[in-house]
């Protein structure tokens, strides 16, 4: 199967909390990361499909415009407690990614395309993946 995949980074903070938790059981469900803190965020997309007739499943370029504007630019230096879709769900590298491929799955740049997998990095060494 032939994919392609784009990388993006992204800062970001957020403090993993739920709702219904009062501080002290936020603090002891989370630990350390129940209060803010940041995170160079990595963001991978794979795209699978057939070749056009420029040689390409889908132009980088045109990948990245879209990635960037319906995920990167309002990510990037987010508090991502106060976005819309983690309002109510903490912000773990679980549901970003969820979110993301939900998001982006549903673009119309990507019909009669297959988004395949998107992974996100919290940290180098730790990533959550939701692959198709
Ligand atoms: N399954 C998950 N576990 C944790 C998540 C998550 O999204 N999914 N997130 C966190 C925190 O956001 C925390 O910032 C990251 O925790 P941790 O990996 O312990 O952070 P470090 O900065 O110590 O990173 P190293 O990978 O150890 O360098 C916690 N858990
Ligand atoms: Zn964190």
């Amino acid at each position: 199967m032939l994919s392609i995949t784009k990388e993006f980074r992204f800062d970001a903070a957020h403090k993993l909390m739920r709702h219904d938790l009062s501080d002290e059981e936020n603090k002891a469900l989370y630990g350390k990361c129940s209060a803010f803190h940041g995170h160079t965020y990595t963001l991978q997309i794979t795209v699978s499909g057939p070749l056009d007739e420029s040689g390409m499943i889908i132009n980088f370029t045109e990948l990245k415009r879209l990635v960037n504007e319906r995920v990167v630019d309002r990510y990037d230096h987010a508090n991502l407690n106060e976005l819309e879709e983690y309002r109510h769900i903490p912000a773990t590298a679980e549901n970003m990614v969820l979110h993301i491929f939900k998001t982006l799955s549903g673009a119309s740049e990507f019909d009669g395309l297959t988004l395949k997998e998107v992974r996100v990095y919290e940290t180098p060494d730790s990533w959550a993946t939701v692959t198709a």
